[in-house]
């Protein structure tokens, strides 16, 4: 078919954000889902994964894994990657801001329960005083309703995806941000977003200890 194969676990994890950016995009796409350990060394030994590693997409004839190569691609190819150099490389460094937010917040799961608290402490702090404020400073210095280039881009599906997050594990840390509380609203209400947010998407839910204990029995780990 030529929609889009994601191959990966049933959860979050390293995918998310591209199931989100293509939804997005409006661009339908299958799931191919890892259950076994079995099925993650079919794609190795049939040559599909360049590092042995997941997440990978099947795309316009390609093989392509490294989450960050296929945000690219895909963001290049539905024109959600700015007009020009500058707006391209704003673009970049605000999706790297997001993305190690959003890093911190996937170990998580990961955790030892010994320092789930500080890691969760932290993960509010850096939220409240570094992230969140920033992402705000930028909408108020333009006053426009997409950060980059006054219209969408993937750095606003990536941001909203991570407001969610941050509601997930305090609804209160979106309080002192107004602006990103309007750019969530907005966003949310773009057809495509609000369908992908309806139950029944291809949007997965939190991963929780049975999604993570069918992770590790794929990937050994
Ligand atoms: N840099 C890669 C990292 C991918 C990665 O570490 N994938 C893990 C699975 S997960 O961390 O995304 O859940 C994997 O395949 N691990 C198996 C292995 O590394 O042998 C990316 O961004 O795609």
């Amino acid at each position: 078919s030529s929609k889009p194969v994601l191959h990966y676990f049933n959860a979050r994890g390293r995918m998310e954000c591209i199931r989100w950016l293509l939804a997005a995009a409006g661009v339908e796409f299958e799931e191919k889902f890892i259950e076994s350990p079995e099925d993650l060394e079919k794609l190795r030994k049939d040559g599909k994964l360049m590092f042995e590693q997941v997440p990978m997409v099947e795309i316009d004839g390609m093989t392509l894994v490294q989450t960050r190569a296929i945000l690219n691609y895909i963001a290049t190819k539905y024109d959600l990657s700015g007009k020009d150099m500058k707006e391209r490389a704003l673009i970049d460094m605000y999706a790297e801001g997001v993305a190690d937010l959003s890093e911190m917040m996937g170990q998580l799961i990961v955790t030892p329960p010994d320092q789930k608290e500080a890691k969760i402490s932290l993960i509010k702090d850096r939220a409240k005083n570094r992230y969140l404020p920033a992402f705000e400073k930028v909408l108020k210095s333009h006053g426009q309703d997409y950060l980059v280039g006054n219209r969408l881009s993937r750095v606003d599906i990536h941001l909203l995806e991570l407001l969610l997050y941050v509601e997930e594990i305090d609804s209160s840390l979106l309080a002192p941000f107004p602006l990103l509380q309007a750019l969530k609203s907005r966003l949310s209400s773009l057809p495509n977003v609000k369908k992908f947010l309806q139950p029944g998407s291809q949007r997965k839910p939190p991963t929780d200890e049975k999604a993570l204990e069918e992770a590790r029995k794929a990937f050994k780990f």
